[in-house]
């Protein structure tokens, strides 16, 4: 079973300016959580700081009883969280599938042998094609993922993801660049993630937010505005302020 992610007055300055001030926040296993909030907000900080990506200027992140704040990022991976890779260099110039079958490799201990035994690991490639299946991707596998398109990256972006079999999931905006209907199948392959699976997402398309997060927290100004069900955020007179106040300015 998961444990719970959680945060304890978590804050991060940079300079002299506060990005993330006392975020007290607890994610419970298999929860779908979407942080949401204005550009600026403090909202890719925050997943930086549970991520490991960077160090808070105060507070702790805890995952079940651990108090994992000075953990490097591989340590956290290792524990089951995970967010979604940039494309790098690497992956860029291989193949979907040997990408995905590499990360599959590094999961299951083969990294220091898989350039060598890949073509015998029929199980690893099974596993790498039946992720890219999920991800309706099975026709790109042999595509090099640099020449693919945007949208498409950002589905290899979480097939290598998905292939750490994380129990944690941070993805942040995950919708971007990919065109609307691809988006909403994402976060179908998102949403039928096996239930142990918790999944925190930073969105900017409230179509999708309301329509996968259970629990939506609203951040503003790196403090929590409001925090509840996505009928209790809709409802929410100071959420409705924030946007509506967006809407005016275009
Ligand atoms: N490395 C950094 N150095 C200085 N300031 C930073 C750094 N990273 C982020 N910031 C600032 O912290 C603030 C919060 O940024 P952050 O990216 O967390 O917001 P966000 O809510 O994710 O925004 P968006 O929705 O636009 O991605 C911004 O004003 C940003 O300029």
């Amino acid at each position: 079973m998961t444990d719970t992610l959680r945060t304890e007055a978590l804050s991060k300055r940079w300079g002299a300016f506060q990005a993330n001030t006392g975020l007290s926040l607890t994610f419970e296993p298999g929860a779908r959580h979407a942080l949401i909030g204005p550009n600026g907000a403090g909202k890719t900080t925050f997943i930086d700081l549970l991520t490991g990506a960077c160090a808070p200027t105060g507070g702790k992140v805890f995952l079940g009883a651990d108090d994992i704040t000075g953990l490097p990022q591989h340590e956290r991976v290792k524990r089951g969280m995970t967010r979604t890779f940039q494309i790098n260099t690497l992956f860029a110039g291989m193949t979907v599938l040997e990408s995905v079958v590499l990360a599959i490799c590094e999961r299951r201990g083969l990294h220091a042998t898989w350039w060598k035994t890949v073509e015998n690991h029929d199980e690893v490639v099974a596993e790498a094609l039946d992720l890219l299946a999920t991800l309706k991707l099975a026709n790109d596998a042999h595509a090099i993922t640099r020449s693919m398109a945007y949208g498409k990256q950002r589905l290899v972006e979480i097939a290598l993801a998905l292939a750490t079999k994380p129990k944690i999931l941070l993805l942040d905006e995950p919708s971007a660049g990919i065109p609307a209907a691809e988006s909403t199948a994402l976060f179908e392959v998102i949403a039928a993630l096996p239930r142990d699976v918790t999944v925190v997402f930073i969105e900017h398309d409230m179509g999708l937010v309301f329509r996968f997060a259970e629990r939506i927290t609203v951040l503003v100004g790196g403090k929590v505005l409001a925090e509840g069900t996505p009928a209790a955020i809709a409802a929410d007179p100071r959420v409705r302020e924030v946007y509506l106040g967006e809407a005016e300015h275009g």
